[in-house]
């Protein structure tokens, strides 16, 4: 793997029983960059991250994640990168303090890293004040931040997030991207799969899946200028229009 790359797939496959949802997906996620994975409801996003991801074995194929084998070293990866998905995987019961301290031990920092690390992760996400508070009581903005505090405490150099936004108001939606960026601009790499054109428009490189396969790569603006398009939403709508245009006269009737 290029070391300019922390994940790069070739020919990913998932199939379940008789149904091909990821579709010899290749690609790569450049270090440092937010990379934005696009693509209808259904297209296989979540599968191909579950993959890279370490969470789910691949039917064929093979990739790299920061260096390591997503087939053979997938607890590896689990254990390096940061994952978040749009479920927020919080333990409600536990308070703000309680959730960081859980994935502290998870990730297996000692006391003196978790405090300081709490610490700074609590200010990042502007919890500061509610250490003590439930997570379950916490309103969707914060428990999202939470979430992604999480993901956080083991300082990763590779933040995974699957739909991190889904559902969360537009001010927290922003405060969000706010941290995201600042993240990206310390060095760490981001790949976020979103249904937000304007989260899209401010990705460094957009990867689009449609039917589990790779449609097109590139720049926001490499993707408007080759589309000659003003906006990205009107890429999107582009290509699903040609896309369910080629389906519906007889091309790859397999796959749906
Ligand atoms: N464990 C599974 N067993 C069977 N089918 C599955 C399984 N997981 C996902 N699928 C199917 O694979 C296809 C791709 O799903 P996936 O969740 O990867 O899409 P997505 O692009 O993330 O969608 P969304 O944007 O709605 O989250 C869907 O048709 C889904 O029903």
């Amino acid at each position: 793997m290029d070391d300019t790359c922390v994940i790069s797939c070739q020919n990913l496959t998932k199939t379940f029983g008789k149904r091909t949802v990821v579709d010899q997906v290749s690609m790569t996620v450049p270090k440092g960059k937010i990379v934005g994975f696009l693509g209808p409801n259904g297209s296989g996003k979540s599968t191909v991250i579950r993959m890279i991801s370490g969470i789910l074995s691949p039917t064929s194929g093979s990739g790299q994640v920061l260096g390591y084998d997503i087939l053979t070293e997938s607890e590896t990866i689990k254990h390096r990168i940061g994952y978040m998905s749009q479920k927020f995987s919080l333990y409600e019961e536990l308070s703000v303090g309680e959730n960081l301290d859980f994935y502290a031990s998870i990730y297996g920092l000692s006391a003196a890293e978790s405090k300081e690390r709490k610490q700074e992760l609590i200010a990042m996400a502007g919890l500061t004040g509610r250490e003590k508070q439930a997570a379950g009581s916490l309103s969707g903005g914060w428990k999202q931040r939470l979430a992604l505090s999480c993901a956080l405490i083991h300082e990763p150099e590779l933040l995974i997030l699957d739909e991190p936004t889904a559902g969360v108001d537009p001010v927290s939606r922003r405060i969000f991207w706010e941290v995201i960026h600042n993240l990206a601009r310390e060095g760490t790499t981001v790949l976020v799969s979103t249904h937000y054109m304007d989260e899209a428009e401010t990705c460094d490189l957009i990867h689009f899946i449609f039917f589990g396969k790779l449609l097109v790569s590139g720049t926001p603006h490499q993707l408007k200028e080759q589309h000659a398009t003003a906006t990205l939403e009107d890429v999107f709508i582009q290509l699903v229009e040609s896309q369910e245009k080629n389906l519906l006269y007889g091309e790859d009737q397999s796959r749906v």
